[in-house]
């Protein structure tokens, strides 16, 4: 009946389907033209601003957050494209996108508005299937709400008690290499970092000792790593998050839906029931236990569940980063033998034995300016987020330039931490000095004008809660390593790649030459 012709003196040949079909050719071609081309050209509030040269035609620089080392092409643009920070990115079909390379700028998305910018929908979405409505999620008035009550037990008198729990971990690591050292001097180290790292935010996050430094057999680490485990399939199934609703995804006949929905579902399973069996250690024992969870516990802010979802965001936040993070730290160091040096000296003479560290090791290790210097060089260096996005959600400005809901844009960490304009001309040197007053040699921010020309941690209601943490723990790590060990890397014309989706890991491991140095 739709093929009799629908307008017969009109169209007398052309039936109705045909017609539609017409029709919608000419409206999304109209629309591809509009959007295309001339929204871009003429109307996009965003057209007098500065931008890189144009890519490939319609992909544009469409592929930049893809590209590594991530962040890398962002530094390129911030230095040839003269701009009062904003540059524009035109993206796939000259969509636009913002990049940020301003501390006034950042501060007014980061700080003075942050909550007209959200992360984006697909990835939050991936994030809230594996790790349920914990702080790395959520938005809006919620995250107000957890924010607020989970900071305390990040605050500095909180962490000030991990920091023994960083040290033994710290010397197992140690230990554990030095026999592997009695087999072949050379280790990989980021093999190393994965198992202390997970074994550190066990037993400072959540009160358990997985054990992973000795070959844990944890059936919560275990499910965990079976997640995460990358494999082609996973991070297809991932990749559509980004395109498609989970609520869609859910109903198509993929056999990944339902495994993972079984390991995410014993997964939280298993961390309600550590919230369970530590509520009940907190009645029999009392208040000593010091690690994240007893405190939020305390606290009496949380029901358990959401205990248990902030538990699985903090070991998936903490783990890899910090991870990367000592990675980077000892490549770094095992080209300054120079540098190494010098912290040992500085380690071994404020703590003559490892196994017998003084009874206030934060204060004794917060007091090593040289320590402060390298883990924040190191930082600087090697932000393990080195590129995040935000989309605003509705209307609003960013340095007066109006900002339509829906504009993505991109915070570069590594851009910012290495650009020239505020680290000046040895910007991708490796200079712990630069953290210390050449006078007085006391720690300082950096020798920078601005707090935001760090950006590993962010700034504002959205930075990293752990960062104290992360920096405690780092201290202990670097300490321990370069106290006990002098270092190189195993092949020296070896330049390892930041690869990796989310932190920005060594693609191909970090092999080093290890020797214990003796006497401590
Ligand atoms: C070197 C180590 C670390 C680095 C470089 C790092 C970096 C970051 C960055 C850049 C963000 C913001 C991401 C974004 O909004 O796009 C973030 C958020 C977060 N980090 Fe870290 N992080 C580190 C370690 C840790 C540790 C050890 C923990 C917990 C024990 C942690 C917990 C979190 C949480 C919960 C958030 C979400 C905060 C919020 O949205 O309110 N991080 N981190």
């Amino acid at each position: 009946m739709l093929q009799r012709p629908l307008f017969p003196q009109a169209f007398p040949e052309i039936p109705f389907t045909r017609l539609f079909l017409i029709y919608m050719s000419i409206t999304s071609g109209l629309w591809a033209v509009w959007k295309v081309f001339i929204y871009p050209a003429w109307f996009s509030p965003f057209r007098h601003l500065p931008k890189p040269k144009s890519g490939f035609p319609l992909i544009n620089h469409g592929l930049v957050a893809f590209q590594r080392p991530a962040g890398a092409t962002f530094l390129k643009f911030m230095n040839e494209v003269p701009n009062e920070g904003i540059i524009r990115v035109p993206s796939f079909f000259n969509s636009d996108w913002l990049l940020l390379t301003d501390p006034k700028a950042l501060a007014d998305v980061l700080v003075h508005k942050c909550y007209d910018f959200e992360k984006v929908a697909g990835v939050r979405q991936i994030l809230r299937a594996v790790l349920g409505d914990g702080l790395v999620v959520v938005e809006g008035d919620e995250h107000k709400f957890q924010r607020k009550h989970v900071s305390p037990a990040f605050s500095f008198r909180h962490i000030r008690d991990l920091y023994p729990i960083f040290w033994s971990k710290a010397i197992e690591l140690i230990d554990c290499v030095a026999a592997e050292l009695q087999h072949d001097s050379v280790v990989e180290v980021n093999h190393w970092a994965n198992k202390v790292t997970m074994d550190i935010i066990g037993l400072a996050g959540l009160g358990r000792n997985f054990n992973t430094l000795h070959n844990s057999d944890d059936q919560l680490i275990k499910t965990y790593e079976e997640i995460l485990e990358p494999t082609t399939e996973k991070a297809m199934f991932f990749a559509a998050h980004m395109f498609l609703t989970r609520w869609v995804i859910a109903k198509l006949p993929w056999k990944l839906n339902q495994k993972l929905k079984d390991m995410t579902s014993a997964l939280k399973s298993m961390s309600q029931q550590l919230v369970r069996e530590k509520k009940e250690l907190i009645k029999v024992q009392g208040d000593e236990h010091v690690d994240i969870m007893s405190v939020l516990i305390k606290s009496n802010n949380f029901a358990d569940d959401m205990i248990a979802e902030q538990l699985l965001t903090f070991l998936a936040a903490g783990h890899e980063t910090t991870s990367s993070a000592f990675t980077w730290g000892t490549y770094l160091l095992s080209l300054h033998p120079a540098a190494q040096s010098r912290l040992r000296a500085e380690i071994r003479a404020a703590i003559p034995s490892p196994s017998a560290p003084p009874p206030d090791l934060a204060t004794t290790l917060d007091s090593l300016p040289y320590l402060h210097a390298t883990v924040s060089e190191i930082l600087r260096l090697y932000p393990t987020v080195p590129v995040t996005v935000r989309v605003s959600i509705r209307p609003t400005t960013i340095l007066n330039t109006p900002i339509p809901a829906q504009t993505p844009l991109y915070i570069s960490p590594w851009a910012i931490n290495r650009s020239p304009a505020f680290w000046g001309p040895t910007a991708h040197l490796f200079l712990p000095d630069r953290f210390l007053d050449p006078v007085t040699q006391k720690p300082t921010s950096g020798g920078v004008d601005s707090n935001y020309a760090s950006m590993t941690f962010l700034h504002g209601p959205r930075s990293c809660i752990g960062e104290k943490f992360a920096r405690a723990e780092l201290k202990c790590l670097i300490a321990l390593w370069v106290a006990r060990f002098e270092f190189e890397m195993a092949d020296k014309s070896e330049v390892p790649l930041p690869a990796g989706a989310v932190t920005s890991k060594p693609g191909n491991g970090m092999r080093l030459r290890i020797r214990p140095v003796e006497g401590w």
